[in-house]
C-alpha cells in the first residue's frame, strides 16, 4: 500500500542587504497531535555558508519586553557563526557588520523574530549581535561554530550614536557588562579580520 510521504520540514535561506547576513525560514508541518519544524540542517545551511560543525548550543530567557542584550562578537582567530531562533515571545534581532573593509561596515541590518513567524538569523564571523526583547517571556536558541572564549569577547554599546539603533521599544534592562561597552568614537575601532 503506498503511503504519501509528506513533504519534509526545510529550511530556506535568504539574502539580507549585508553579504553574508541570511534569513532563514522554517516550516511548521502541523497535525492532528501538534507541529514539527526543523532547526537545523547542515546540509540546507551550507547553502547559507554555516560550513563547520556546531561547537555550542545555548538557550537564553529574558523575562520584560525592552531588555537589550548585546552588542556581542568574538574576536579572531575565535570568531564565530551564529544561528539565532526565537523559541517563545518575539524579538527585534540586529547583526552589525564588523569585518574591515567591508563596503557595509558599521551596516547594520535588523528581522523580528518568533515563534509564530518561523524566522531566524544566521549571523557570520564578523559581525556583532544583539536583540531586544519585545514580548516577556522571551527564549532563544543559539547554535554556535566556535566554542565561548571569554577572552576573545568584544562588544557594542547599544546606544552607540555611530550606530543609532532604532531599537522598537524603549530600552530597557541592560546587563553591567553591556552598559559598559565603549563607544566607538571612543575606541577608533577599525574592525575585525575574520
Ligand atoms: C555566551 C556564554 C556566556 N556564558 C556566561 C557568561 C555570563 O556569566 C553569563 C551570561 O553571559 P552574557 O551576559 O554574555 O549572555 P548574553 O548577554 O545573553 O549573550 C547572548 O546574547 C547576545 C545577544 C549574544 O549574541 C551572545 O552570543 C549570547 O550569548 O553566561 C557562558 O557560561 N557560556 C557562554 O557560552
Amino acid at each position: 500500500m503506498n503511503v504519501a510521504v509528506p513533504s519534509p520540514s526545510r529550511l530556506t535561506v535568504a539574502d539580507t542587504p549585508l553579504v553574508g547576513l541570511k534569513r532563514i525560514q522554517r516550516q511548521y508541518l502541523g497535525d492532528a497531535r501538534g507541529c514539527f519544524t526543523r532547526l537545523f540542517c547542515a546540509e540546507e545551511l551550507a547553502l547559507a555558508g554555516w560550513t563547520k560543525p556546531i561547537a555550542q548550543i545555548n538557550h537564553t530567557y529574558t523575562a520584560r519586553r525592552g531588555t537589550v542584550r548585546g552588542l556581542h562578537f568574538q574576536h579572531p582567530p575565535h570568531a564565530e557563526q551564529k544561528l539565532v531562533t526565537c523559541l517563545r515571545g518575539e524579538i527585534w534581532d540586529v547583526a552589525v557588520d564588523l569585518r574591515a573593509g567591508s563596503p557595509t561596515f558599521l551596516h547594520w541590518h535588523a528581522e523580528r523574530l518568533s515563534r509564530d513567524n518561523g524566522l531566524a538569523l544566521l549571523i557570520p564571523e564578523g559581525f556583532a549581535h544583539g536583540f531586544q526583547a519585545l514580548t516577556d517571556d522571551v527564549e532563544l536558541l543559539y547554535c554556535h561554530s566556535h566554542p565561548y572564549v571569554p577572552q576573545a569577547e568584544g562588544g557594542l554599546h547599544p546606544l552607540d550614536p555611530r550606530l543609532s539603533l532604532p531599537w522598537p521599544l524603549p530600552v530597557g534592562t541592560l546587563s553591567a557588562r553591556d552598559a559598559a561597552h565603549p563607544w566607538l568614537a571612543e575606541t577608533g575601532f577599525a574592525g575585525v579580520t575574520p
